[in-house]
């Protein structure tokens, strides 16, 4: 039988999303794996568990093994079999709630008993989810930026609710751990563009402080990213 692409085993990565109850992990986890949002919050007890396909650069095949972790389990002797043999860990805070940020020391010495003894310790990110509620920040963006630092995390801002950056964020990780380049247009099919419409004022009320033309008058649109 001939070498075929299908013959190519997947590279597995062991993937654990945790963080303080109530942060998002189940959302981030929804979205990405049913491209779903649920407003109602339901507890996670224990562990919820996916799986999912994707491809890197290079044709790599990867299954990502995902694993819910539910936020009520720092402290107790499971999470450290959790955590055990992970890739990569996604440690969660809700933007809006400053507590959740402060907490992230208590998980982040967790992970550090387990993962001592590690040969290939797994990638750390900071991620930062809710950012659809800007409005209600109460963790500036320079103390995330000072964490991430500090504990040698990768950073990033997510919303599961508008499901912005959330494919990027695993994508971003996935290739970090396996050393491999994303490329420009990789990142960009990743990062959802959410559009808005440009606010188009009265001619008269405002005078045009340039002629219109035909560049100008095409703009009723925009991307923010
Ligand atoms: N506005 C907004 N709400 C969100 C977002 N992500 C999650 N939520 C809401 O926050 C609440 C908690 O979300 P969950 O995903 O259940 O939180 P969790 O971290 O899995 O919680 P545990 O299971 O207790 O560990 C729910 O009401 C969600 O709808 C987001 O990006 N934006």
């Amino acid at each position: 039988m001939s070498d075929s692409e299908d013959d190519t085993p997947d590279k597995q990565l062991k993937i654990i999303i945790m963080g303080d109850g109530a942060s998002g992990k189940t959302s981030i986890a929804t979205r990405y794996s049913q491209e779903q949002f649920g407003k109602q919050y339901k507890q996670t007890l224990g562990l919820d568990f996916f799986l999912k396909r994707i491809v890197l650069p290079g044709n790599i095949n990867v299954a990502l093994q995902v694993w819910d972790i539910g936020g009520q389990t720092l402290g107790g002797a499971m999470l450290d079999k959790y955590i055990y043999g992970a890739n990569g860990i996604l440690l969660v805070y809700d933007i809006t709630n400053y507590s959740s940020f402060e907490n992230l020391d208590d998980w982040i010495t967790q992970v550090k008993s387990v993962c001592k003894s590690e040969e290939k310790p797994p990638h750390m990110a900071l991620v930062g989810n809710k950012v659809d509620l800007e409005h209600m920040r109460t963790v500036k963006m320079d103390k995330h930026q000072k964490f991430a630092q500090e504990h040698n995390m990768s950073s990033h801002f997510v919303s599961a609710k508008t499901g912005d950056s959330v494919s990027l964020c695993f994508q971003k990780v996935a290739a970090e751990i396996l050393g491999i380049k994303l490329t420009r247009p990789e990142l960009e099919q990743h990062q959802r563009v959410v559009k808005a419409e440009i606010v188009q004022y009265n001619q008269s009320d405002v005078p045009p402080k340039q002629p219109v033309t035909n560049q100008t008058k095409k703009s009723a649109m925009c991307s923010l990213q």
